[in-house]
């Protein structure tokens, strides 16, 4: 790392899938420990996987290397291992997504998936000094009928979400078939965030806010290609989390010089930086908050202007975020 690169500020992390943190070494540990065959020879084998052309060829892998987990204690381990890692990352609150139907689906409990995540997240602040709040995603690839019966479930086992999250395969996919599941998210109290713009057209940003209300917007970054959009944007501060080393490795950009976050902070846009995937996409998000500092030598103004963004854009409650403001600004003041 250049001597000139600046550390990572404390941030919210707003747009992390937990089961996109299980990591080669984890994923060969649990199947040793639940008598899984992987069909993988090894590390090496595993890792030369993870070249991916599109969205869709990280979701084959993605799903398919979750079957290791099984048990609670194995979402517990899955999910401490992150909440260590992103301590020393600077993130002082998370949002993190969970994807329960993949597990459903492959024959896992609610009581299992969302309990092994949670036991996590209830001891974060005391062992991480991490506050955390999760979010359930729902796969937009599948019939909105199951994502309504999951989210009844949900409700009925009092399950800690703060709100629902809309994700996997986009394009033909749009948020237009999911406004009676935000509606009853909505009835129930809860947030709401959705994908769109990742591979998606401008259109599904704007249907994400106008049919399911979405309160934050996962990516966005294809809202650039419709000013109007990107001038409405501005104007109602919606947040955008944007996650640069995942778009460079699902190829949703050529490359990160070609990344649109530079312009996205020209226009004023409410962004803020995240991991998405990390164990995938090679970065957590002090690897992605170097990487955009490197590539576009953004200010420490510009990189506590984006941590600020995390933090306000976070569902945390009107003292932490005040709390981690703070922080921010410290850190901020500490290279005047
Ligand atoms: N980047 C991403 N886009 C859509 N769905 C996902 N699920 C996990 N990561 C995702
Ligand atoms: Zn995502």
């Amino acid at each position: 790392m250049p001597v000139d690169l600046l550390p990572t500020p404390p941030c919210a992390e707003l747009h992390l899938h937990i089961e996109g943190t299980l990591e080669p070494e984890l994923i060969f540990e649990l199947a040793a420990r639940n008598g899984l065959d992987l069909p993988y020879d090894s590390l090496e084998d595993l890792r030369a996987r993870y070249r991916f052309t599109d969205l869709q060829s990280f979701l084959d892998l993605y799903y398919s290397n979750m079957d290791v987990l099984r048990t609670e204690a194995d979402f517990t381990d899955m999910t401490r291992a992150y909440l260590r890692r992103a301590s020393a990352a600077g993130v002082r609150h998370v949002e993190m997504m969970m994807d329960p139907q993949a597990h459903l689906v492959r024959g896992v409990p609610l009581s299992v998936s969302v309990g092994g995540v949670w036991a996590a997240l209830a001891r974060s602040e005391e062992e991480f000094g991490i506050s955390t709040e999760l979010i359930a995603a729902f796969l937009r690839d599948h019939p909105v009928a199951e994502a309504l019966e999951v989210l009844e479930e949900l409700l009925a086992m009092g399950a800690p979400i703060i709100g629902i999250g809309l994700d996997s395969a986009e394009v033909g996919n749009p948020p237009s078939s999911f406004i009676d599941l935000y509606r009853r998210a909505r009835e129930a109290g809860l947030r709401s965030v959705a994908h769109a713009g990742e591979e998606g057209p401008p259109a599904y940003i704007e249907e994400a806010l106008d049919l399911l209300q979405a309160d934050r917007i996962d990516h966005g970054i294809r809202c650039l290609d419709d000013p109007d959009l990107v001038d409405r944007l501005v104007r109602e501060k919606v947040p955008l989390t944007v996650c640069p080393l995942s778009n460079v490795r699902l190829q949703a950009v050529p490359g990160l010089a070609e990344h649109p976050l530079p312009r996205m902070l020209e226009h004023g846009l409410n962004i803020s930086v995240n991991s998405d995937d990390p164990a995938y996409f090679d970065g957590y998000v002090d690897d992605n908050f170097r990487a955009v500092q490197e590539t576009f030598g953004l200010s420490r103004a510009q990189l506590a202007l984006l941590a600020a963004n995390s933090i306000e854009a976070s569902f945390a409650s009107a003292g932490r975020r005040a709390e981690l403001l703070g922080e921010v600004r410290a850190w901020e003041a500490a290279g005047a």
